[in-house]
């Protein structure tokens, strides 16, 4: 055990791995805040996890290498990421989406629970609201998954407040909207080839890794047709994660937070930042709607500034499309 990790307590890291989980221990590492991450490497690459933060390949359903890490890392506080996030796929296979996202963040909290580890930062989703009638959406409005993903995720939501009532457990759950982006200096980003995402798809279109953007649907009741969604930068996002450890290590109740920026975006207004920050022509065409599709996803997220003092630095959708672009650049993989 080093130095540092016999002095300062540890936070646990699932997924850490993966997209937005390998911000956030950078964005751990810069602030001098030990980690350790496990992850089974399912969709997460080796090389995301900065160099100082031991990687354990494992998987977050094995109780056992869940209490061996706590015990050997002095863990006190959980950051959960690792979870399967494609919304299709959880359509057509939900048993796999329940076992990953909701019983295996029961064996985690259990773990949690019986060794005394009372705070978690949980990664939830816009997904958990549904298709709600009134937008902006404010943390009040109630949860309707229209999917297996988003239904799953509220699961442990469900889970993390009831243990929150019986056992003490201090939780900090995060809302995500349209997750998007790339560390600023380019250390990780979102590097699965086989994207769904609008902004890391359009970047692919762009640099000719794939022939076109599909455009789904333009005929929405939105001021041009396409659908409006709320990006938020990844780094901003992370560190909203770490604003949220330091508040719960501090005694902090438990919140429920959307991240997001409260303005949103449409699919057209997406490609013309990418065109003009560029200055080349994203090949897109015209698609038929995406079934599942809200028209409009945008959060009310003034709760995130006023309970974490929150303060966003890339929320320009400039910033946001150019930091996707310039990571899709740096990558050696072409989209299938
Ligand atoms: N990307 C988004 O736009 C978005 C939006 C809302 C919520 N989220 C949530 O954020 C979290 C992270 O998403 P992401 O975009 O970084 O996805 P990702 O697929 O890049 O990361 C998930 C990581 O978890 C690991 N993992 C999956 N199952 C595991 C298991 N059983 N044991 C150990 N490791 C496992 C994967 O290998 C990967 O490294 C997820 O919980 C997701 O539901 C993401
Ligand atoms: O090739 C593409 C991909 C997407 N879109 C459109 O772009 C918008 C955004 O789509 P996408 O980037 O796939 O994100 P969402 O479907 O909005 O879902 C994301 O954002 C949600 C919260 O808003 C989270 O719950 C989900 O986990 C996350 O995947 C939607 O209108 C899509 O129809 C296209 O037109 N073409």
């Amino acid at each position: 055990m080093s130095d540092r990790s016999a002095s300062s307590p540890c936070v646990l890291v699932t997924g850490g791995a993966g997209y937005i989980g390998s911000h956030v221990l950078h964005a751990l590492t810069d602030a001098g805040i030990p980690a350790v991450t496990i992850d089974n490497l399912s969709t997460g690459r080796r090389r995301a996890v900065p160099g100082a933060v031991p990687l354990i390949e494992g998987d977050i359903g094995d109780a056992s290498l869940l209490e061996r890490t706590i015990r050997e890392h002095r863990v006190d506080a959980v950051m959960h990421f690792a979870g399967s996030i494609v919304v299709p796929e959880s359509v057509s296979n939900p048993l796999a989406y329940y076992r990953n996202n909701t019983v295996n963040s029961l064996t985690l909290l259990d773990t949690c629970v019986r060794l005394g580890v009372g705070n978690v930062v949980f990664s939830s989703t816009a997904a958990v609201y549904g298709s709600p009638e009134r937008v902006p959406i404010d943390e009040e409005t109630p949860t309707v998954p229209i999917n297996p993903y988003g239904a799953s995720k509220l699961m442990t939501e469900r889970m993390l407040r009831d243990a929150g009532a019986a056992h003490g457990v201090r939780s900090v759950i995060l809302r995500y909207f349209n997750v998007a982006g790339a560390d600023p200096e380019g250390r990780t980003g979102q590097a699965t080839p086989v994207a769904t995402h609008l902004i890391k798809v359009a970047c692919q279109a762009l640099l000719g890794r794939r022939p076109a953007l599909s455009i789904f649907g333009t005929d929405y009741p939105t001021p041009d047709g396409t659908c409006i969604r709320d990006y938020i930068h990844v780094s901003d996002l992370a560190d909203a994660h770490v604003l949220a450890l330091l508040h719960l290590r501090r005694g902090g109740e438990s919140l429920v937070l959307n991240c997001g920026y409260g303005g949103g975006a449409s699919v057209h207004e997406v490609v013309e930042a990418l065109e003009r920050v560029s200055g080349e022509r994203v090949p897109a065409t015209l698609a038929p709607r995406r079934p599942g599709d809200p028209p409009q996803l945008v959060a009310v997220a003034d709760r995130i500034r006023e309970r974490l003092g929150w303060v966003p630095k890339h929320d320009r959708l400039d910033d946001i499309v150019r930091s996707a672009l310039v990571w899709e650049r740096s990558l050696d993989h072409p989209a299938p």
